[in-house]
């Protein structure tokens, strides 16, 4: 009867699902070891490894499909069966599953080991983009400079991935219609459980795009005023090399000269921590010390003694931060080069919050170790660094002497956090726009990079600072590209981080609407145990439900909504709309002038 169907159905999937913890731990271990020492032999132990636990989940799935799960009474045990029903890239045959592997591992190790030369002295060849790029990046005034570390960059990291980026597509897309999607953009998209997320997607950026134009405009003006009108013009996109990062995805390393209120004075926490002699590990443990402020859970003493935190120098790595659980319980990493930055105080919290959630469902069945979506994990980190990068909590642990907020002050603050928070949405937005129509195949090898300038112009206001052809790809000179990462999680969290934070401010007494006192823009969580238990009880639940249930739970939202973002940001849009209107700024951009189709 379906009863004893159910009980041994029961016994069959935790049975299940602690082999395949085993397994995940011990990819993991193979794949730490491969990216933090990037080698021939290394890759090819780390294959073998993924390949040996395809064969073994492809016998089990033989087994869990033999269930009638979706007559089960309890809607765990379904939701578990659901999730194990889905077989993934393993079910490709062994070849195939093989070839992925290799063309992927190809461009991920050829984005973490690319070198450039540098301008100055064309004979020094060995500038890594973490630190050295990026570092240049972020200081360089020079426009010649910083189109030369643009250019030869998007030649190294992007067009020599163009071949096997081909080949990962061909085949993520063989194994996505094994899985019964028609592609790999279904696939990726079915993840966020909604049958609209695309149109939410698009929903989101029209509700975002006038504050965006308003903050494009001020900035293009801001650097025409720096560089001049033949370097950026009054009405066009902005050249992408001037904003401070490599795919201008933020904007914050121009602020220091483009910020609304110059003579205010400026919180450079850069500075303040390299003149207290900040450490990575002081980082890392000033972030661990926030969370524990909140009633969470403190870092693992497996994870002070695991994790990299410094880039070696005797070998190779994979240097974009990451986060990783082996699911044991016990073993949680990170990895990251760290530099004594604001944006990498900011990329700790980021990565910190990852661990947070994995510690926090670390109870559950290793099927629901997850997000509650994907982007609920980008967002856990990001939600706390929006209360440390506030001048009050900054004043609080000496790392800014300011005085106490006024008008301009608190515009000079939105403006920053807006060239961080802002500007990313249509950077995440076009990255998995492009890579839908690639999994599509309406965009075609062809006309990569073509497809791929068309977005960043139309939705971001950017264009690239030479002309472009089919010779390069651009898009794999981002990582998560060259590193098979969706991005769409980003876009996602960005938006949510901003309902979250919202409803933690409330629950700590920071926030109440219309109190000039208790303003969003100040608002800093630091050690209330209230808005800690409630951020706990949410992420507590990992992907055991569907994520609206698990954004009900702390914000009494059921839905992703703009609402969160432009409410922290009304008072930079009303300032932006008057100053732009002031220096009669053209809103928006036309058509570029640089060839790229
Ligand atoms: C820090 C990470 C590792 Se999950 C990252 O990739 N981030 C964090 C924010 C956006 C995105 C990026 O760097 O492009
Ligand atoms: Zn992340």
């Amino acid at each position: 009867d379906l009863e004893a169907l159910e009980l041994e159905g029961r016994e069959y999937i935790f049975q299940l699902d602690k082999a395949t913890g085993l397994r995940k731990n011990k990819v993991g271990i193979y794949e730490w070891d491969y990216y933090s020492n990037i080698t021939k032999e290394n890759e090819e132990k780390w294959i073998q490894v993924r390949l040996e636990q395809s064969q073994q989940e492809k016998r089990a799935w033989e087994e869990t499909k033999m269930y009638r799960w979706q007559d089960f009474q309890d809607f765990t045990l379904r939701r578990m069966f659901k999730k194990y029903s889905q077989l993934g890239v393993s079910a490709l045959p062994d070849e195939k599953y093989k070839q992925l592997m290799k063309v992927v591992a190809g461009m991920e190790s050829n984005y973490a080991t690319a070198k450039i030369c540098q301008y100055k002295d064309p004979s020094k060849c060995n500038l890594s983009l973490e630190p050295e790029i990026t570092d240049m990046f972020a200081k360089s005034q020079d426009p010649e400079e910083l189109k030369h570390l643009w250019v030869e960059w998007h030649k190294e990291a992007g067009a020599k991935a163009r071949h096997n980026f081909t080949e990962y597509v061909r085949l993520y897309n063989e194994a996505a219609k094994l899985n019964d999607y028609k592609d790999v953009a279904d696939w990726w998209q079915s993840e966020y459980e909604v049958d609209n997320f695309e149109q939410q997607l698009a929903k989101i950026w029209e509700d975002v795009k006038p504050l965006y134009q308003q903050l494009h405009a001020y900035v293009r003006k801001r650097l025409r005023d720096k560089y001049g009108d033949h370097v950026v013009s009054a009405r066009g996109p902005i050249p992408a090399h001037l904003l401070g990062n490599m795919w201008a995805q933020t904007w914050s390393n121009v602020e220091s000269f483009t910020r609304p209120y110059p003579d205010k004075k400026e919180i450079d926490i850069t500075q303040a921590m390299k003149d207290q002699n900040y450490t990575a590990l002081k980082m890392f443990q000033m972030s661990d010390e926030f969370f524990r402020s909140l009633n969470l859970t403190a870092m693992p003493e497996k994870f002070w003694k695991n994790s990299i935190i410094e880039k070696p120098t005797d070998r190779e790595i994979v240097c974009h931060a990451s986060a990783w659980d082996f699911y044991d319980g016990e073993d949680f990493r990170i990895k990251m080069c760290t530099s004594i930055n604001r944006e990498h105080f900011r990329t700790v919290h980021h990565e910190m919050g990852h661990v947070q959630y994995y510690l926090l469902y670390s109870h559950l069945p290793v099927v629901f170790r997850e997000g509650a979506n994907p982007g609920f994990h980008e967002a856990v980190g990001d939600t706390i660094a929006l209360s440390v990068s506030s001048p009050k909590h900054l004043r609080r642990v000496g790392l800014s002497t300011g005085d106490a907020e006024d008008e301009q002050t608190e515009i000079n603050q939105l403006y920053k956090m807006g060239l961080d928070k802002i500007v990313f949405l249509p950077f995440a937005y076009t990255l998995d726009l492009f890579r839908y129509g690639v999994f599509r195949g309406s965009t075609t090898p062809e006309d990569y990079n073509c497809h791929f300038w068309k977005l960043r112009e139309t939705l971001q206001g950017v264009e690239p600072p030479v002309n472009r052809t089919e010779e390069d790809f651009d898009a794999a000179a981002k990582y998560h590209v060259s590193a098979n990462v969706e991005y769409a999680r980003y876009y996602v969290s960005f938006i949510i981080q901003f309902q979250f934070h919202r409803a933690l401010c409330q629950l700590a007494g920071e926030y109440v609407p219309e109190d000039l006192n208790k303003k969003l823009v100040d608002c800093d969580i630091y050690q209330s145990v209230a808005a800690g238990n409630a951020f706990a009880n949410m992420l507590k639940m990992g992907s055991s439900k569907p994520w609206p249930d698990a954004m009900e739970v702390l914000t009494g939202q059921r839905s992703m909504k703009a609402d969160g973002l432009l409410e922290y940001f009304r008072p930079l849009h009303e300032w932006l709309q008057a100053e732009n209107q002031r220096t009669g700024e053209y809103i928006g951009w036309e058509p570029s002038k640089t060839q790229y189709c």
